[in-house]
């Protein structure tokens, strides 16, 4: 479960050689949710939304300026490696070890994450046949295309069996099929319980995907609530509909 009261989150950029001018990008505007067990709950955002930042917030990879978040019960500041024991992670970047196998990075990450041997090798080797990975398991990353590094990622942020799974854009650059089981992945963890949280700009995945949405723009969140709640709200009949009305703008959300 995932709770996140008020937060913010503010980046500093500098321009200029000659004459430095700085200036503040506001990515989060005081943001608060709840995102339940059991549940898929999509970030649906435009271009620049603070989606990404959010979830950085998240997974503790970046702090914020204010507010809280506790996943399961654990505050990320003060109790950080117990809610990042709870966490698995698809971030925007996907860097792998390029030397090292599918394998290996899948069995590096469990390790660091405190498995012993055995049982980092048995969870590797589960995914690697859940994520129809077995022709690349021992292929060096080097060289991996799109959907190749996708898989290894995503079998990475799972390996610890983690209950809170964050996935920023989880089909982007995948072709058909590999989205295609790309969401089955994601219905099956939130079949078997996890609480599952991924952003997209592309309505249509979110629509098709998720128990609740919340629309951010601008670093606020300006709608949240199941599909039917999201058709309520904004007083009409289709889901796109919906997602115009309640962002106010179409920008970004149908590329
Ligand atoms: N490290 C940073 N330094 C400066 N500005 C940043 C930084 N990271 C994010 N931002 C700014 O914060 C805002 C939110 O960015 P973020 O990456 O969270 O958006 P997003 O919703 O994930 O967008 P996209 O769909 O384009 O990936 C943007 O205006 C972005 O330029």
């Amino acid at each position: 479960m995932i709770e996140v009261i008020k937060v913010a989150k503010h980046f500093e950029t500098v321009t200029g050689r000659l004459r430095r001018v700085k200036s503040q990008v506001e990515a989060l505007k005081e943001v608060s949710f709840t995102a339940a067990d059991g549940e898929v709950t999509g970030l649906l955002g435009p271009n620049g939304a603070g989606k990404t930042t959010l979830l950085r917030i998240l997974a503790g990879v970046i702090r914020a300026d204010s507010g809280s978040v506790r996943i399961d019960g654990h505050d990320i500041e003060r109790e950080g490696a117990a809610a990042r024991r709870q966490l698995g992670l698809l971030g925007d970047a996907k860097g792998l070890y390029p030397r090292l196998s599918a394998r290996e990075n899948i069995e590096y990450f469990a390790k660091l994450q405190g498995l012993p041997d055995q049982l980092a090798a048995e969870r590797s080797q589960q995914l690697i046949e859940r994520l129809g990975m077995s022709k690349i398991a021992d292929r060096p990353a080097l060289g991996f295309s799109q959907g190749e590094r996708m898989k290894t990622a995503v079998a990475r942020a799972l390996v610890h069996d983690p209950q809170t799974i964050l996935l920023d854009e989880p089909t982007n650059g995948l072709d058909i099929l590999a989205t295609r089981a790309m969401r089955g992945l994601i219905q099956d963890l939130r079949q078997s319980g996890k609480c599952v949280m991924f952003s997209s700009h592309l309505m249509q995945e979110v629509a098709a995907l998720c128990d609740r949405i919340l629309i951010i723009h601008g670093g606020q969140v300006v709608a949240a609530g199941t599909p039917s709640d999201l058709l309520a709200q904004s007083g009409c009949d289709q889901l796109e509909d919906a997602f115009v009305k309640l962002l106010g703008t179409e920008e970004g959300l149908f590329g």
